[in-house]
């Protein structure tokens, strides 16, 4: 459904992205996890068709967000880092303003409409006027606004970002209610986010994906073994299936080539996380060579992900419903 490659945004002389690879199958949530500054909104906004790409290219539901950025508009919804509302409409207002914009037709708006407040659980604030709102309803309005055309793909920047710790487990569920009938894509700084929302998380450090994976198997990557990487020659999908097979071997991804690690023909770059404790290294080599792969490079590496990792282990403040809950509905009018 969203296919994105080797894309890169240059802004005058600073490389914001760089060669952003991933892809996010219908139905999936993919979180986009990045320290601040990593590249995360320069490729939601890409994909939005807010911002041209400097190289590479981006579809979605098989269109390219440059080329046809019409089409593209009216098949996502995108909620940028601060939503975008109009404080003197009432939701109910807002929300229909939107979706004639979106090009829902006048005879349907009526439904879709509806069905946006219900399914943001906006019914009672529907004629009110959203500066009236809290933070979180707010947000809501902002995922309304997103959906209310009804579209396959959804972007979400940040999407939990400045709501306290009820109002985030209220948009968590939302989004993840949407799961399934909308692809998703949202980004956050927050490693526990990915884990209770996501299906499968792209790292991104630096301008760079440097991991894409399952919640799950990422925490295994991040806790558990050391990495090499590799530099072979021959069929890198061979390759990738001989070396899961060697004892020890965790995971196995392709590293994107750069201009500094130029690619030569028919050699390919790979990264082997093994499992906690093992060092599978020596079987590696032999294996790749018993089976006619070139082993031009085999070096252990710094576990870059944990590093990453570090920077996203952004804490939320711990939560309990009940005194949290009394104390919300002593002052908050929304
Ligand atoms: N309009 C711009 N002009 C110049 N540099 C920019 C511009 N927008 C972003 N950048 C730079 O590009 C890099 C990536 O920024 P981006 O906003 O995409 O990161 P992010 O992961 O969304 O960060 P945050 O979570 O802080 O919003 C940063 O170094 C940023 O300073």
């Amino acid at each position: 459904m969203i296919e994105v490659e080797h894309l890169s945004k240059i802004y005058g002389s600073t490389p914001a992205i760089t060669d952003v690879t991933f892809s996010v199958e219908p139905g999936e949530i993919l979180g986009l996890l990045g320290p601040n500054g990593a590249g995360k909104t320069t490729t939601m906004r890409i994909l939005a068709g807010y911002l041209p790409a400097t190289n590479g290219n981006a579809r979605i539901a098989g269109y390219d967000v440059h080329e046809n950025s019409l089409a593209v508009r009216q098949r996502i919804g995108y909620l940028p880092e601060t939503p975008p509302l109009y404080p003197d409409m009432t939701v109910e207002g807002f929300l229909h303003f939107v979706a004639q914009i979106k090009g829902v037709s006048a005879g349907d708006r009526p439904n879709k409409v509806t069905a946006a407040i219900e399914r943001c659980n906006l019914e009672d604030k529907r004629r009110v006027i959203i500066r009236k709102l809290s933070k979180g309803y707010r947000q809501r309005v902002g995922i309304a606004q997103a959906i209310v055309h009804d579209p396959p793909a959804i972007i979400l920047d940040e999407p939990t970002v400045g709501l306290d710790p009820r109002q985030i487990i209220e948009v968590r569920n939302l989004i993840k209610s949407l799961a399934g009938t909308h692809t998703i894509i949202l980004s956050t700084h927050i490693l526990p986010e990915v884990s209770m929302t996501c299906s499968r998380v792209a790292i991104i450090n630096r301008g760079k994906v440097v991991a894409t994976n399952t919640p799950e198997n990422l925490m295994t990557q991040l806790t558990g073994g050391s990495g090499y990487e590799l530099e072979i020659e021959g069929e890198v999908a061979l390759a990738k299936q001989v070396l899961q097979k060697v004892a020890g071997v965790s995971l196995i991804e392709s590293i994107p080539t750069t201009k500094g690690h130029q690619s030569q023909e028919n050699r390919a770059y790979l990264r082997v996380i093994s499992q906690a404790g093992k060092e599978p290294g020596k079987d590696i080599a032999t294996t790749l060579v018993r089976a006619g792969f070139g082993l031009h490079e085999l070096k252990r590496v710094n576990a870059t992900l944990e590093d990453v990792f570090l920077q996203l282990t952004t804490e939320e403040k711990n939560f309990d419903p009940e005194v949290d809950l009394a104390a919300d509905n002593e002052g908050e009018t929304a």
